[in-house]
């Protein structure tokens, strides 16, 4: 017999379980708020208990407490007694951060020196890692900095991760960021991902209350070719130090308990625009992402550098498009201009960059520019010409897919190759007095 509730044509079966389901869903997550309301309330009571001691804090008795209790000695809580009696932080807030650990494999380069405060003239050739840790020792001999100079990747970074509570991605490509995003997910650790190039910033808390991981924004990696570093696309020295703060910030507050962006938010940070600040909301890709998701299929680190199709480094790329033997050296190119054999040189770097320094009778055309200027290029060459086209970028990297894109759109020439190693190497190798910037 039916029950009277029941909808005169019976539902089928499977229709039925899903809309069971779909009912169940939604009680879950009613059930999800409230708890997300209850914990919240707590925090707000924690900080109120907080509020309360650090009233007190100012007698001695008081300070002998805090001393005890958050292991800091006198120099300590003299050093940081503005930040203590910060009612939001109190005794726990307080006792800081234990350890510091900083990866690099880089040394410090005259260039890094306009943002990289923590580096100075005379660090110049020092491995950044070291660098920084000196620099912060030199701060507070306190603090307990470990060193891992090394490149960061599959091989190392898990063990590197679950060491630390908390991560912080200052990192300048694709392949580590993917590398640490995934680690983060597999060690359960935040990760406060800050970015900086030209005059805009980006800051993000990733994996972090149930929040988004940067896979659930990105879930696929950019074309290698449309990513732009630092390197080459410039960067005002402020913007990176802005980041590097507010990134500072959220670690101390996920550090302390006050908690980070909630909702999760990507905050934009623009030296050009009038309001300098704007926020994105975010949200976590529940069902579909393969690393946070409901049915992971990134159980383990993967090869993040063929994942990206591009370098974790961008010193010395390891993922070169074009075979070496392919290509021209610096040392090939000068016996070219030597022996004056007649050739057409193309510099694919931005205009910005041609403007400082570039070769004699170079053409310029910025390598995004490049296939809507074919028809330019062969009328400079001549048509039907059998004059090569040498084709030079600042590292050696525009210029590979600078290459192929003239090759693909059939352009005629003796021969078309790209100098390795750019006009970095030719200042190494062959004029020490042409400019490197
Ligand atoms: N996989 C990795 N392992 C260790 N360090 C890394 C890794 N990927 C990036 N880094 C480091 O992250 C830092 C990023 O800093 P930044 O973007 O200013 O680039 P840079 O290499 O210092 O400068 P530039 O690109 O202008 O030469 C660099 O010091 C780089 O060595």
């Amino acid at each position: 017999m039916s029950n009277s509730l029941s909808p005169p044509n019976a539902v089928p079966k499977q229709s039925a379980d899903i809309s069971s389901l779909e009912h169940r869903i939604r009680q879950l997550e009613l059930e999800k708020d409230a708890l997300e309301q209850q914990v919240r309330a707590l925090r707000l009571e924690q900080t109120q208990s907080y509020r309360t001691a650090s009233t007190t804090e100012n007698t001695p008795e008081a300070l002998n407490r805090l001393q005890q209790v958050a292991g800091l000695n006198n120099a300590e809580i003299a050093r940081y007694g503005r930040q203590l009696i910060l009612p939001e932080f109190g005794i726990q807030g307080g006792s800081g951060v234990g350890r510091l650990g900083i990866v690099d494999h880089d040394t410090v380069d005259t260039s890094n020196l306009h943002r990289q405060i923590i580096h100075n003239e005379a660090r110049q050739g020092m491995s950044k890692a070291q660098s920084a840790a000196l620099s912060i020792r030199m701060l507070n001999p306190h603090c307990e900095v470990v060193v891992h100079d090394l490149v960061l990747d599959s091989s190392n970074a898990q063990p590197i991760i679950d060491a630390y509570d908390i991560i912080i991605d200052g990192t300048d490509n694709v392949a580590t960021r993917y590398l640490l995003n995934d680690a983060c997910v597999l060690g359960k650790k935040p990760l406060v991902s800050g970015s900086a190039l030209r005059l805009d910033g980006q800051l993000t808390v990733y994996n972090y209350r149930g929040g988004p991981c940067y896979r659930c924004l990105f879930p696929t990696p950019p074309p290698a070719e449309t990513v732009t570093n630092c390197s080459d696309g410039g960067v005002l020295g402020v913007v990176p130090g802005i980041v590097g703060c507010l990134q500072a910030l959220e670690a101390i507050k996920i550090a302390t308990g006050m908690g980070s962006q909630d909702p999760p938010t990507m905050t934009l940070f623009s030296a050009n625009s009038t309001t300098l600040f704007r926020t994105i909301k975010l949200r976590k890709r529940k069902a579909e992402c393969i690393v946070c998701g409901d049915s992971p299929t990134v159980t383990k680190l993967i090869d993040y550098v063929r994942f990206c199709g591009s370098s974790a480094t961008d010193k010395t790329p390891d993922l070169f498009m074009i075979p070496f033997q392919e290509r021209l050296t610096c040392e090939a190119y000068k016996a070219i201009c030597d022996s004056h054999t007649p050739h057409l040189l193309l510099d694919v770097r931005e205009k910005v960059q041609y403007d400082i320094c570039s070769l004699p009778s170079s053409m310029n055309i910025p390598l995004k520019h490049l296939p809507g200027q074919i028809k330019l290029i062969q009328e400079s060459l001549g048509s039907g010409s059998d004059k090569p086209i040498y084709i030079v970028c600042r590292r050696g990297n525009d210029s590979q897919p600078a290459v192929r894109i003239l090759q693909e759109h059939g352009v005629t020439a003796g021969e078309i190759k790209d100098v390795v190693g750019g006009l970095e190497k030719w200042t190494d190798r062959i004029d020490p007095d042409f400019p490197k910037y």
